[in-house]
């Protein structure tokens, strides 16, 4: 089994075709109605980490033809405060896609401040209406890792129906979405979090394991299923997977790398989102 080498899901270049495709139909509304798409970016504070995340959203809608309107907050904006920024975002026909960086700081309701975008134009999945959709099968905006993360398993004809799916980590943008996604598509779905009792016997368990932690290189190679296909959602500093990379391709059959793997398709789902709020605004003003 040791002799194994994964085969790499090439998160990249799956984005670029999905953005290619975002870019043409931006190019389309453009064209037939004259209405430019536009994707709202709200910032609080200068956690240089989400600077970094929110350019490079900025950056790969400007190469797709997608306007973006960033909005910077100080650190030390209210609930109240943000909600107001956010409702008056939903209110302006002129952005058709919201944004709001997570995390917005300890001191502010996120709740709160992400049911300030109005459903329609929640293009980054983070709505109870959004999220209650997801669950339900129902058409909407899917929260945009986990909308990469089964984007991926497709192109690499990963068949779900009856697989054993452990999730790491049940974030409200990541984990918990994920594992309903995977559920809507037949898997046997268990969750794992801190509170976890014996966490590497379940991970041991799993034919499709997705990592969502936050924590650098936690899944050790030993604890995946030999053949397993291993999602690797973690994005720590340097560029570092929440699974440890150089063990695990020789256990997993496929395998996401950090970078490369579940960071771009995140950013394609949110612009192909953003050009889809757009579209849907041309038919129903
Ligand atoms: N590539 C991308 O586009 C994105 C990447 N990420 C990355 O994914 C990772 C997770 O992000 P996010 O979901 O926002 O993080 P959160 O910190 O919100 O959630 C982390 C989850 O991991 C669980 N957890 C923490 N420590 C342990 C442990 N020791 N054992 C088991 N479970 C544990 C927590 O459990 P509990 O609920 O009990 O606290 C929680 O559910 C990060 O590395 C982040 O950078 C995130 C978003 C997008
Ligand atoms: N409301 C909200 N929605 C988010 O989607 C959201 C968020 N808040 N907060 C922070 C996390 C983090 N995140 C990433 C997106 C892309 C890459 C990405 O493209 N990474 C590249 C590397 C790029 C580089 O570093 O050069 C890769 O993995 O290949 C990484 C991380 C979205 N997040």
């Amino acid at each position: 089994m040791e002799t194994q080498q994964a085969r790499l899901m090439d998160g990249t270049d799956l984005a670029r075709r999905i953005t290619e495709t975002s870019a043409a139909a931006a190019e389309d509304i453009r064209r037939r109605a004259e209405v430019s798409p536009c994707l709202a970016t709200v910032l609080v504070g200068e956690d240089p980490a989400s600077v970094t995340y929110v350019r490079m959203k900025q950056a790969r809608c400007a190469k797709a033809g997608i306007r973006s309107r960033h909005v910077p907050l100080p650190a030390s904006v209210s609930t109240s405060g943000l909600v107001e920024t956010v409702t008056a975002l939903s209110e302006d026909p002129d952005v058709h896609g919201i944004l709001l960086q997570h995390p917005v700081g300890a001191h502010i309701d996120e709740r709160a401040a992400f049911e300030a975008i109005a459903p329609e134009k929640d293009v980054d999945g983070v709505t109870m209406h959004s999220f209650a959709a997801m669950g339900f099968g129902l058409p909407g905006f899917v929260s945009c890792t986990p909308g990469g993360i089964m984007r991926l398993l497709d192109e690499y004809d990963v068949d779900l129906t009856g697989k054993h799916a452990v999730v790491v980590g049940r974030s409200p943008i990541l984990g918990k979405p994920v594992g309903m996604l995977l559920l809507g598509r037949d898997a046997t779905v268990t969750y794992c979090h801190s509170r976890t009792v014996g966490l590497p016997a379940i991970v041991r368990e799993a034919d499709v394991l997705v990592a969502a932690v936050g924590r650098p290189r936690f899944i050790n190679g030993a604890d995946i299923k030999p053949g397993a296909v291993v999602i690797d959602a973690g994005y720590n500093p340097g560029n570092v997977g929440d699974v440890d990379f150089e063990t695990a391709r020789h256990r997993a059959s496929l395998i996401t790398p950090v970078p490369g793997g579940v960071g771009p398709m995140t950013i394609a789902v949110l612009l192909e989102q953003t050009v889809d709020a757009a579209a849907r605004r041309l038919i129903r003003p």
